[in-house]
Order: structure tokens, then sequence, then C-alpha cells
């Protein structure tokens, strides 16, 4: 751990207060903790948050039970390989190369397996019928996340001045329903094996495309830049969950705020090389429709809406295959 990245406590908005019962002055200081962290490192761990960490355990063994299936098992919920399906479904090992956009030398896949859950279905998704618990626990954890991402955006919304604070926190209302990217993800880095490609890791390097994302992980290997350019650990911290500013955010807030370059790296030692490591990201978006105006009035960026950025921040990421 080094200290770099800010150890934040969300007592005073967790899951475990009702809205009537929040102190203002408490909200106030959290947000300002929170807006110190966002302008600068971009990424904060929230401790005390009111999701049980038997939850998220479990949800990491409900995404193994899913993992330990025969191949033909998995490959029925396997994602789409076009690039403009909605992003649900399984990804095998090597399918997905996360990269720097624009970066133009082609690299390997990175080796995690991983299963992205879009709410609501559409046409030809289903859930995994082998595992009966698969769609209830997932999507119990999915809206606690949201339930924490929405008082996030509202603290952060507050801390960037915006004056319409509920009109902002309505262009998230179909989070969940269609017209909305907002994704739960969970991923698994197997053992390394004793061959890898040149430049294979664990996950390369990128920023994420929403709004906010949540991470919870269970091993090391999480790496994020400092404001000296260079990777810094973000090992996991018991109880609590990592949160970091994305790409679409950071338009938004005309760079206020951070979406700072991330990845996981593979560990040096041969023990270490043998332990798995699991996490779970839920990616928050805004609605697809909105347009994505400067919330400082200035003229930064032109307005675009949030579905076209997407699409651009997307397009060189997925290796097909
Ligand atoms: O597994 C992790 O810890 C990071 C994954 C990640 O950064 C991502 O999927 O965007
Ligand atoms: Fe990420």
């Amino acid at each position: 751990m080094s200290g770099y990245i800010p150890v934040v406590d969300f007592s005073a908005y967790s899951l475990d207060n009702k809205r009537k019962n929040v102190n203002d002055a408490d909200l106030e200081a959290l947000t300002d903790e929170l807006m110190q962290a966002f302008t600068t490192v971009g990424f904060v761990y929230l401790k005390n948050t009111g999701i049980p960490t038997s939850e998220v355990n479990n949800v990491f063994d409900v995404y193994d039970k899913f993992c330990f299936q025969p191949e033909a098992v998995k490959e029925k919920y396997s994602r789409p390989v076009d690039r403009t399906a909605e992003r649900h479904g399984w990804m095998a090992l090597e399918r997905e190369m996360l990269s720097l956009v624009g970066r133009d030398t082609p690299a390997p896949g990175d080796l995690k397996e991983c299963f992205n859950i879009h709410p609501p279905l559409t046409e030809g998704q289903t859930w995994p019928e082998e595992i009966p618990e698969f769609e209830p626990v997932m999507m119990d954890f999915y809206h606690k996340c949201h339930v924490i991402a929405m008082r996030l955006l509202e603290l952060i919304a507050r801390g960037l001045g915006v004056e319409d604070v509920d009109g902002f926190l309505g262009k998230f209302k179909y989070v969940g329903k269609g017209r909305n990217g907002t994704n739960l993800r969970t991923l698994r880095y197997p053992p390394v094996p004793d061959v890898i490609k040149k430049d294979q890791v664990r996950c390369g390097e990128h920023t994420d495309f929403g709004c906010l994302t949540l991470l919870f992980q269970d091993n090391h290997g999480l790496e994020v830049v400092n404001a000296d350019g260079e990777y810094v650990p973000a090992s996991p911290i018991p109880g609590t969950v990592v949160v970091n500013i994305a790409d679409t955010l950071q338009r938004w807030s005309a760079d206020k705020l951070k979406s700072t370059r991330h990845r996981v790296v593979m560990p040096e030692s041969p023990e270490e090389r043998q332990r798995v490591r699991r996490s779970i990201a839920y990616f928050f978006h805004c609605d697809s429709d909105v347009e994505l105006n400067c919330l400082d009035g200035s003229d930064k960026y032109e307005p675009l809406l949030a579905r076209e950025y997407l699409n651009q921040q997307v397009g060189a990421t997925y290796l097909s295959g």
C-alpha cells in the first residue's frame, strides 16, 4: 500500500443510513474529502459503504462457479463479438485487450475471464441457468452498487457547484432500465501460465469509459498512475471499495475530475503467480442520450451525446476472436 490513494470514510452516507437521517455538515465534510481526491488522484478507497464483505465474497464465489463450468456451457452465454452489441455476457480468456485508446500496435489479449451484466437483458441474452443463484445474487449486488454510485454522484455534483443537483441526477434515470451503459463486470484472473505471450498482462493500461467505477478486489495487481506518471500499487484494503472517476465524467466536468490510467500486472514471485485474482467492477454510466455540456458552463469541449463519446472510446478496445 503506497498511501497515494486516500481512504475515505463513507459512514455518513452508507447504505445503512437513510437519507432523512443524514447530517448535512457530515455530508459537506465528506464532499470536500472526495473532491480533494477526485480532482487530483482520481481514485479513493471507500470504507463503510454498507455493502457487507460477505456479499462481495458471495459474488466472487458465484462467479467462480460459472468459471468452473465446461467451456461449452460458458459459450452459450458468450457476448457477441460485434462491437456494437450490448455489453452483456461472458468473455473468454484473451478475448479482450484493454489498452489505451488510439494505441496502434496490436498486443495480446488480457489474461482474464469476465462476465458483463447489463440489465435489462435484451433479445437473445439469458442468465446462466446452470447456476440458479447467479441472477439474484448479481442483481442484488448491482442494486447496492447503484445506490452507492448515486450517492457519490450527488456529492460530486455538490462539490462541482452544479446548481440543479436533482436535474443532474435525473440524467442517470435509465440505469438498469435500458438506454444506459451501466454494467456490473465480474472478473477472474487465473494462475499465470508458465508460458505467456510477449507484453501479455492481466489487464492492460486504460482509463474507464463511463462516469464512475466501483471496484472490489481480493488480491494484488492493480496499479494506478500517480502525478509523476509512475505506476503505484492499489492493493486491496479489506472492507473497502476502490472508486475512480471515468472518462465521461472527466470530460463533462471540463477536466476538473481526473480519469486516471490503471492496469493489472502479473505478480513477480512464483507463489503469487499461482494465485487467482478476482475483482468486481461496477461501471456507472449516465443515460446514453444525455448531451454532455461542460458542467462549469465553459466551452472546453463541444456538446456531444454520451453514446457517441462512449462509442469513440470503446472503438479501439475489443479484440475480436
Ligand atoms: O480487475 C481489476 O482490478 C481492474 C479491472 C479494470 O480496471 C477494468 O475492467 O476496467
Ligand atoms: Fe478499469
